[in-house]
C-alpha cells in the first residue's frame, strides 16, 4: 500500500469517519417543497445567497459594562446552494451573525443583504417576506409543547394564514421527507432529542424557504443522532437546493456537512475558504486550535502531557505533517529519511476524509538540532507539506 502510512509501523488512533450522506428519493424530497424534482436540483450558483459587506455591531455600554465589539468589518458571501459553516469559539460573535441575517439584530455599519435586499433597510411587511424565506434550526429545538409533531410543523402556514388542505398537502411530505411520518400524533415529550429536532426541521422547511439558518442545531444531541441529522440537513440541501448557514464551535459538524467555511474569532472572521482546503491547510491558529478538537485529530493525552514549548538537551522535537489529497498516497516519512538522514519517529496519527477526499495527519519527532528541524521542515514544504511544531518531549 503506498500511502503516506505505507513506511510506518502501525500507527494509532488510525480513524476514518465515514461522512457519507443518505441520498432519498428526489421526487420525495421536491414533492415535500412543492417543486418538481428537476428543478429540486440546483447547480451550485457563484451567486451570494447573503453577503456581509463591511458589517460591524456594537453593543452600547451598560450600567458598569463598557462598549462590545461583537462584530468588526465583516465580509463575507455565502454561496447560493452551499452549506457554510461559521466556526467559533464561545462569544466570537456567531449569534449576532445569525440574527442580523434575519433582521433580528441590525448592524451598526455595513449592509446584510439576503438574497438581493438589505435586510435593515426593508419595511415591516417586506421584513416579514424576507423572514418567510428563512427557516430557522434551534439547538434547543423551540417547539410547542402543548402540540403534536404535526401541529409543530403546521405552526407557521396557520400563521401565514394557510387553509387546512393547503396545510396538510404540506406538512404530510415534510414529516415523511424528515423520517417522521408515525409519530405526527406524538407531542414533544414523547419524543427523542433527535426526533425534536427532526420536527424542528420540518417546521422550518414548511414555509418553503430559500435559506435554512442552524443555529448549534446539534450541539444538544449525542454523536450518532448529530451524524444522522447532519445527514439530513445535506440531504434538504443536495434534493431541494437550499442554502444552508450553519453556525457552530464544532470543527466535526463543519467536517461533516459544510461545503464551504468561515472561522470566526473575536468578531472578525480569520480565516475562510473550502472545507477541505481549510480543514486539509489551516493557516490561522484559531482553526488549527479547533481542528485539535477533531477527535480524529487530537492529540493523544500521553503526548499532550509531555510536550514542553522550549527544546532542552537531548530532547526530540514534536510535528504535527498535515497532508491532503495527492499527498496522502506518497511515502512521505521513507522519502523524508532518505533526503536528510533525519530519524523520524511516528507517535500518532489519523486519517479521515471530506467529500471522499483524504486528508489527516501524522504526529511524528525528530532528534536533532534546530538546524536539523529546519532541514526537515523545508524538505517537508518543498513536498507541499505542512509541519507545525507543537513541542519538544525529553
Ligand atoms: N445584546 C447584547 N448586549 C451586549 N453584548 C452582547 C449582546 N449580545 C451579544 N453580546 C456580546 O457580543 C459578543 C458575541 O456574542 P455572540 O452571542 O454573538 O457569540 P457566540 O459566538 O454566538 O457565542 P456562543 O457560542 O457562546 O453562543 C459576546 O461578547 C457577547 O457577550
Amino acid at each position: 500500500m503506498d500511502t503516506v502510512l505505507a513506511d510506518s509501523p502501525p500507527v494509532r488512533p488510525v480513524s476514518s469517519r465515514n461522512a457519507t450522506i443518505p441520498t432519498g428519493t428526489k421526487t420525495a424530497a421536491a414533492a415535500a417543497q412543492g417543486v418538481a424534482a428537476g428543478q429540486a436540483a440546483v447547480t451550485a450558483a457563484t451567486e451570494a445567497i447573503v453577503s456581509f459587506e463591511a458589517v460591524s455591531k456594537r453593543f452600547p455600554a451598560g450600567r458598569g459594562s463598557a462598549e462590545v465589539v461583537a462584530l468588526d468589518a465583516i465580509d463575507l458571501a455565502v454561496p447560493r446552494g452551499s452549506v457554510t459553516g461559521i466556526i467559533g469559539r464561545s462569544g466570537a460573535g456567531k449569534s449576532t451573525l445569525i440574527r442580523l441575517v434575519n433582521g433580528l439584530e441590525k448592524p451598526s455599519s455595513g449592509r446584510v443583504v439576503v438574497d438581493g435586499r438589505d435586510v435593515a433597510a426593508l419595511g415591516e411587511d417586506k421584513l416579514r417576506e424576507v423572514r418567510r424565506s428563512i427557516g430557522m434550526v434551534f439547538q434547543h429545538f423551540n417547539l410547542l409543547s402543548s402540540r403534536t409533531a404535526y401541529q409543530n410543523v403546521a405552526l407557521p402556514l396557520e400563521i401565514a394564514g394557510a387553509d387546512r388542505r393547503t396545510i396538510e398537502a404540506r406538512v404530510t411530505p415534510l414529516l415523511e421527507l424528515v423520517g417522521l411520518s408515525d409519530k405526527r400524533d406524538r407531542y414533544p415529550s414523547e419524543l427523542s432529542g433527535g426526533q425534536k429536532q427532526r420536527v424542528g426541521i420540518a417546521r422550518a422547511l414548511a414555509t418553503q424557504p430559500k435559506l435554512l439558518l442552524s443555529d448549534e442545531a446539534t450541539s444538544a444531541l449525542d454523536p450518532e443522532t448529530t451524524r444522522s441529522i447532519l445527514a439530513l440537513l445535506k440531504k434538504i440541501n443536495s434534493e431541494l437546493g437550499l442554502s444552508v448557514l450553519l453556525i457552530t464551535h464544532e470543527m466535526e459538524v463543519v467536517k461533516t456537512v459544510a461545503d464551504h467555511v468561515a472561522v470566526i474569532d473575536r468578531g472578525a472572521i480569520v480565516e475562510r475558504g473550502t472545507t477541505f482546503d481549510l480543514l486539509s491547510a489551516p493557516r490561522h491558529e484559531t482553526t488549527r486550535a479547533l481542528l485539535a478538537g477533531l477527535p480524529s485529530l487530537s492529540l493523544p493525552a500521553f503526548l499532550a502531557e509531555q510536550l514542553r514549548p522550549e527544546p532542552s538537551a537531548g530532547s526530540r522535537a514534536v510535528l504535527r505533517i498535515s497532508f491532503a489529497g495527492d499527498s496522502a498516497t506518497q511515502p512521505i516519512l521513507s522519502r523524508l529519511g532518505q533526503a536528510t538522514g533525519v530519524e523520524v519517529n511516528i507517535l500518532a496519527g489519523a486519517i479521515d476524509e471530506i467529500g471522499g477526499r483524504p486528508f489527516g495527519s501524522l504526529v511524528v519527532s525528530i532528534a536533532g538540532d534546530a538546524a536539523t528541524l529546519a532541514k526537515a521542515q523545508n524538505h517537508l514544504a518543498a513536498h507541499g507539506l505542512q509541519a507545525e511544531v507543537l513541542g519538544h518531549v525529553a
